[in-house]
């Protein structure tokens, strides 16, 4: 079973890292082909993956095709390897904000597609993706694309119309935890730790959190409340960040991206 990439970027790189880690795939049945050679060469040495010539050859190549690129490019890249799309293959887009029925657009209507929304924490097997798949995807094709996807996170089927916001919690999250985490770790610079250990402290209280969001059966309010010590810091700290518009400046941000649509 080969699965292929069109665009070996960022989140395509994470995918691929995710499979081979599963150790469900073997990495050379992974073909890749990208625009500039030099920005992942390298990656596909160290991950022993096969490099082909053209975006034409994987999808030859594959049964199974990641389309990768940015939404600026992908009419063209769909365009350029429609012919080559047969029923047996399975189209895989990551493209953020492209419909079902807009890919159907540009491939063939008989076309297998499942729609997707991954995130970029897919290479430590931890990503969360989002999926939904036109009527041409079914039975054994259907579960080997799932077992693909479920290989390098959780997977969650919503309608598309839900696309667009799960997509940026989903998706867009890991940046404003990153971001979470690296004002923290200042703050501890700040008073007297060194970065690495500013960070671990930070990131390991956040992956310890986010477990408690699941697993508890508390909602996260009433988890706030338990660390809020009667006259104690974190109150202290949590009414002032609340008071400087912490809620306010998320809300914004959320909105920012759904107004750009
Ligand atoms: N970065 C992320 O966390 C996430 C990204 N996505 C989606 O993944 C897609 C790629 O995003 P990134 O990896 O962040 O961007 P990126 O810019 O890192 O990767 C895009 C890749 O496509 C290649 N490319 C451009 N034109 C091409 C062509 N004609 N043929 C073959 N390859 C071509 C570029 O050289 C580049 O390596 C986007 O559509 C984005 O919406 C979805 C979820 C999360
Ligand atoms: O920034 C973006 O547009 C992509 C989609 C979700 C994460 N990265």
């Amino acid at each position: 079973m080969n699965i292929g990439f069109i665009g070996v970027g960022n989140m395509a790189k994470a995918i691929i890292e995710g499979l081979i880690k599963s150790n469900s795939f073997n990495s050379k049945n992974i073909i890749v082909h990208s625009r500039n050679k030099k920005s992942y060469e390298q990656f596909a040495k160290r991950n022993n993956i096969t490099v082909v010539d053209s975006n034409i050859e994987v999808v030859k190549k594959s049964e199974f095709i990641f389309i990768a690129v940015t939404p600026s490019v992908v009419k063209n890249v769909l365009l350029e390897i429609r012919e080559h799309l047969v029923p047996n293959k399975v189209l895989i887009s990551i493209v953020s904000g492209l419909k079902l029925d807009r890919l159907e657009e540009l491939t063939d209507y008989n076309q297998p597609i499942l729609r997707t929304l991954p995130n970029i924490n897919s290479s430590i097997n931890e990503g969360l993706t989002v999926y939904k798949s036109n009527d041409n995807l079914s039975g054994k094709m259907k579960e080997n694309s799932l077992n693909i996807l479920s290989s390098f996170g959780d997977i969650i089927e919503l309608p598309e119309d839900k696309f667009e916001i799960s997509g940026i919690l989903g998706g867009c999250t890991p940046a404003y935890a990153y971001l979470f985490i690296d004002s923290l770790s200042r703050m501890g610079v700040k008073y007297g730790l060194n970065k690495n250990q500013a960070t671990k402290i930070a990131a390991k209280a956040i992956l310890g959190s986010s477990k408690m969001v699941l697993e508890s059966n508390k909602n996260p309010y009433s988890l706030i409340d338990d660390v809020c010590s009667p006259g104690g810091d974190t109150i202290k700290g949590l009414l002032s960040m609340e008071e400087n518009g912490f809620k306010k400046s998320i809300n914004n941000g959320i909105d920012s991206i759904i107004k750009d649509k």
